[in-house]
């Protein structure tokens, strides 16, 4: 499975404010390119935690895109993958609506009345994992269902998990031309940190995009 991870920070590397409420940072070319890469996926992937902040829908925007999947033999959205060890999706999350396939990724411990609940709303779901979600069982899982390209969309607590797993292929991270600040506020990668054996990244790619600078690296 190729893992590509994008996502858009500001300078000082913040995924959003301190109040972990969506924040605009891409500019409408950004938004156009996050749009080519999801057509070019198979599911696109956020942690609950981005799931509770923005209820995201995680499908294409543009007809065009959608014509072309459809031409293409596949099916018009990729398909909404949410990491949740204990099934907190809300039922009236936007990503479970019938637009695409939408996948729930539990661990053990998710309550039975929860998945039942998620199931009953259009969920599909994937135990994998004991007490938190393992990416690498959920990559494994997913693959067995087709996914083979795999897009992740945030939050810093499933990125860092995802390097930490070494599952991460690619990333593309817009680096937008404002200041957020604030310890808490949400980073590209957070959970516990490195301290030693740190992800080194190869940098592909350098691009002025809107009024900042999209960066592409191979990891
Ligand atoms: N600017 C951008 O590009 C983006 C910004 N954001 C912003 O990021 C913030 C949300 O980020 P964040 O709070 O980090 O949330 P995440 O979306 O990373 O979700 C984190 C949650 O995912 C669940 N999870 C399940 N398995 C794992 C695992 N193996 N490793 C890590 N987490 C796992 C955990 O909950 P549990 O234990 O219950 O399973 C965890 O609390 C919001 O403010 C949002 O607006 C989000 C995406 C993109
Ligand atoms: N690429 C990018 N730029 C920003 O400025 C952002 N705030 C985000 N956020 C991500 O986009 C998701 C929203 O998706 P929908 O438009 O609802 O499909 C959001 O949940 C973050 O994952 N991304």
């Amino acid at each position: 499975m190729h893992v590509h991870v994008n996502a858009a920070t500001s300078v000082d590397g913040k995924l959003s404010s301190r109040r972990r409420e969506q924040i605009k940072i891409s500019g409408d070319d950004d938004f156009a390119r996050v749009d080519e890469i999801r057509a070019t996926t198979d599911a696109v992937l956020v942690g609950v935690g981005t799931v509770l902040a923005d209820d995201p829908h995680l499908t294409l925007d543009d007809d065009e895109l959608v014509s072309a999947r459809e031409a293409r033999g596949e099916p018009p959205h990729p398909a909404r993958v949410v990491a949740d060890s204990r099934a907190r999706t809300p039922t009236d999350a936007r990503i479970l609506d019938d637009e695409a396939t939408t996948y729930v990724l539990v661990s053990a411990a998710a309550p039975a009345d929860r998945r039942a609940d998620l199931e009953a709303s259009g969920a599909v779901i994937v135990e994998a994992g004991e007490e938190r979600v393992s990416f690498p069982e959920a990559c494994d899982a997913l693959e067995a269902r087709g996914v083979e390209r795999l897009m992740v969309e945030g939050g810093g607590e499933v990125i860092f998990s995802l390097f930490s797993d070494g599952l991460v292929d690619e990333l593309s991270l817009y680096v937008g031309s404002m200041v957020i600040g604030g310890r808490d506020a949400p980073t590209l990668a957070d959970g516990d940190g490195f301290v030693a054996d740190f992800p080194s990244l190869s940098l592909r790619a350098v691009e002025r995009v809107d009024d900042g600078v999209l960066l592409t690296y191979d990891c």
